[in-house]
């Protein structure tokens, strides 16, 4: 988009949400006009920073015509952005976790209508992770694989939408559906590892910023492939790259690798 592009931040006064104001109030190519939080967030009503004129607000009647809303809220939050940006027309970047299939299906239908982006990782590295796995649980069939996951404490959804879309990348690269392969815990399970499974493991503690480990084991031997995130900028720069390259595109479903791939003229 050629224009500056007028944006609006969903979750703004969260963990991700501050990361994403600081970001966008300094660059150029956006006009950060509202920052929507939370009812009974403490932090409403107030300035966004130091001697700015927008202040968080959870009224959504009251935000100035938009191209993009960027969702870090939770579920309950997204769904009212996915019905301001129905109703007004704006693009969505959602990059909440932990949505319901209720609200799946909601976000599927709404991107007939509007430009939507998902992932549940913005970060390149994550991006390209995927595409490694794919390729070594294609290429790897038989050997085991387990995805291990690490967040801080306070995060409420588990396995993190990052470990499902690496168990969605090896599954696609076996020719199977995630579904029909998933083991979520071990707890109660009793006999031998079947052939085929994908299991998850979570941990949470302290303020991991979120690190997936994807573990294919063999026999005598055994491929992890990693990425530890340290910093949420990562993840806050990728979805700004995502509400740029979205705003002003026709309705549908785009995913983060549809814009590298058109970003890397592949
Ligand atoms: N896709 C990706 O790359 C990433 C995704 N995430 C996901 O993003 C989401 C947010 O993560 P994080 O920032 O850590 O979480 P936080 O809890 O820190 O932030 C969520 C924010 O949303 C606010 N909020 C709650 N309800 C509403 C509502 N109805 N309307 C508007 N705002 C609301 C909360 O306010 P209050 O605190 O007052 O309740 C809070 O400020 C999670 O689902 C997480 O998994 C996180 C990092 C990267
Ligand atoms: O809640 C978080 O913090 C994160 N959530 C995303 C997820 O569920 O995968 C992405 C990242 O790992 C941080």
């Amino acid at each position: 988009m050629g224009e500056v592009v007028r944006v609006a931040v969903n979750g703004a006064t969260g963990r991700m949400g501050r990361v994403l104001v600081d970001l966008l109030r300094r660059d150029r190519r956006f006009d950060l006009v509202a920052a929507i939080t939370a009812a009974d967030a403490q932090e409403m009503g107030a300035p966004v920073a130091h001697g700015s004129q927008l202040r968080f607000t959870h009224d959504w009647a009251g935000v100035p015509t938009l191209d993009v809303v960027i969702d870090f809220s939770g579920p309950e939050g997204l769904q009212a952005a996915l019905q301001h940006c129905l109703d007004s027309g704006a693009a969505l970047v959602v990059g909440t976790t932990g949505v319901g299939d209720a609200l799946e299906a909601r976000l599927a239908q709404a991107s007939r209508h509007l430009p939507l982006l998902r992932s549940a990782n913005f970060s390149l590295g994550v991006a390209v992770l995927s595409r490694l796995l794919r390729q070594a649980a294609a290429a790897l069939a038989d050997w085991d694989l387990e995805i291990l996951e690490a967040h801080h404490n306070r995060k409420e959804d588990a396995p993190s939408g990052t470990a499902l879309l690496l168990g969605e990348a090896a599954a696609a690269g076996r020719g199977v559906a995630l579904g029909e392969q998933v083991v979520f815990s071990r707890e109660g399970r009793t006999g031998p590892r079947e052939a085929g499974e994908i299991g998850f493991a979570v941990i949470r503690g302290g303020d991991i910023v979120g690190e997936h480990t994807a573990m294919l084991i063999g026999h005598g031997e055994r491929l992890e492939l990693a990425h530890r995130a340290t910093d949420r900028g990562i993840f806050a720069r990728g979805a700004i790259e995502a509400a740029h390259w979205l705003a002003g595109r026709p309705p549908g479903g785009y995913d983060l690798d549809a814009m590298l791939a058109e970003r890397s003229g592949g």
